[in-house]
């Protein structure tokens, strides 16, 4: 396998920008994902202006940071979501919001979507507000709280408890924020402070997506030997967390070379690391959307992988600890919970064979297991499962050369 292979447009930095565009009233966005997320945040943002129902879909980061965006305007109405999407909390950035002021209640069952809004625009109370936020269910509450921390009188303080997962996304929404011109820094004891002021217009390129370039890193470490492959619109400085995927990668078996004046990255293989490194645990709490990806390539190369920091899979478009379980299993493999937390990639008789991968309406477990197709023929069951964050994943995929029945 060898050829180029084009990457959707970060849908984490796309959805950010679009938001912050709007706050600021202005700027021009490049290259944004056209993900069914993305595409579904741009025409939410439009359509609150004219409708009294919004519908999120199976998109998170649209729920969340809708949520926050229609408090903060003063919408009345229902945001609903995906029957999925009712199942996944979002008690933790509601109360924070009604803390603000917010009139928000619950439309079906308690914490979770569909939300009622009232039009009661934001009242805190004079000077700074200040909210303790847990940030070990979901970062996206975070940076919900925190984009619309500079349009509040006094700004935003936000006091950060449990253990904190998914830091880099709440790090990348502190960078776009900056870039819209606020003020908002990270201070001591997990406190993030943002200034009142609002944003100002901005011009944005968005990255392409790292998330979606694990699935490709997963080809190149399966494919047959002399396989590469070109990612462009990938940046060797990025606001992604998930570009780690570079260096888990390393130690099976995938080298990432920076091409010159940022056009990309070209992959190839490498011999994997030595037994004893690769058998440390992994913790997946910053970078949670790459476990699917890892534990794949993990099982298909017979490396006992262990793998820690996946509590937030099992509320993201399914359990997703669940659904790798029963799909390794298909295949010879399996991912038990070996120590409280820690689960290990366990490959005895591995084989991919005309095996039917079932993928729970969710993208990542589709692209996660596409990869095995370097291994023998494999059914994906519902391809188009892949329109949340990579409409064009099968077509790039066909266009090096890989076809799944
Ligand atoms: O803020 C974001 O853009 C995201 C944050 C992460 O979610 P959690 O914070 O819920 O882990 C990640 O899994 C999701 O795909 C995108
Ligand atoms: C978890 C994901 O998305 P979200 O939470 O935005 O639905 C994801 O894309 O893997």
């Amino acid at each position: 396998m060898a050829g180029t292979a084009n990457l959707p447009a970060s849908k984490s930095e796309s959805n950010r920008a679009l938001l912050l565009q709007r706050l600021a009233g202005g700027g021009h966005l490049t290259h944004l994902s056209e993900a069914n997320d993305t595409v579904l945040m741009e025409r939410l943002l439009t359509q609150a202006a004219t409708t009294d129902l919004l519908d999120a879909e199976d998109a998170g980061t649209v729920m969340r940071f809708m949520t926050a965006y229609l408090a903060v305007t003063g919408w009345r109405g229902t945001l609903t979501g995906a029957a999925r999407m009712k199942q996944r909390p979002i008690a933790i950035l509601v109360e924070g919001l009604q803390a603000l002021g917010a009139d928000i209640s619950y439309a079906e069952k308690e914490g979770y979507p569909p939300l009622h809004f009232e039009g009661r625009a934001l009242t805190p109370a004079a000077g700074q507000a200040e909210l303790r936020v847990r940030g070990d269910i979901s970062s996206q509450y975070i940076s919900a709280l925190l984009m619309i921390g500079p349009t509040l009188p006094g700004g935003l303080r936000l006091r950060l408890t449990g253990e904190i997962g998914s830091r880099p996304y709440i790090d990348m929404t502190l960078n776009l924020m900056r870039h819209f011109g606020a003020t908002a820094e990270a201070g001591p004891e997990e406190s993030v402070v943002v200034q009142p002021g609002g944003y100002r217009p901005a011009d944005y390129e968005v990255e392409g997506d790292w998330s979606a370039a694990s699935y490709w890193y997963a080809l190149v470490a399966l494919a047959p030997a002399g396989s590469a492959i070109t990612l462009p619109k990938l940046r060797p400085v990025s606001w992604q967390g998930d570009h780690v995927i570079q260096y888990i990668m390393k130690g099976l078996g995938v080298a990432t070379e920076f091409l010159p004046a940022g056009a990309g990255v070209h992959l190839t293989q490498v011999p994997l690391a030595p037994a004893e490194l690769l058998t440390q645990p992994f913790d997946f709490t910053d970078c949670p959307d790459l476990a699917q990806t890892v534990a794949v390539v993990a099982a298909a190369l017979g490396v006992p992988l262990r793998l820690a920091g996946l509590h937030s899979l099992r509320i993201k478009e399914t359990d997703r600890i669940a659904a790798i379980q029963a799909e390794l299993r298909k295949l010879g493999a399996d991912m038990p919970e070996v120590a409280p937390g820690i689960f290990e990639i366990q490959s005895t008789d591995f084989q991919v064979g005309n095996q039917e991968i079932a993928t729970y309406e969710d993208h990542r477990m589709a692209m996660a297991f596409a990869p095995l197709a370097m291994r023998g023929p494999l059914r994906v069951q519902h391809p188009q499962v892949v329109r949340k964050s990579y409409p064009s994943f099968w077509h790039e995929l066909a266009r090096v050369g890989v076809v799944l029945p």
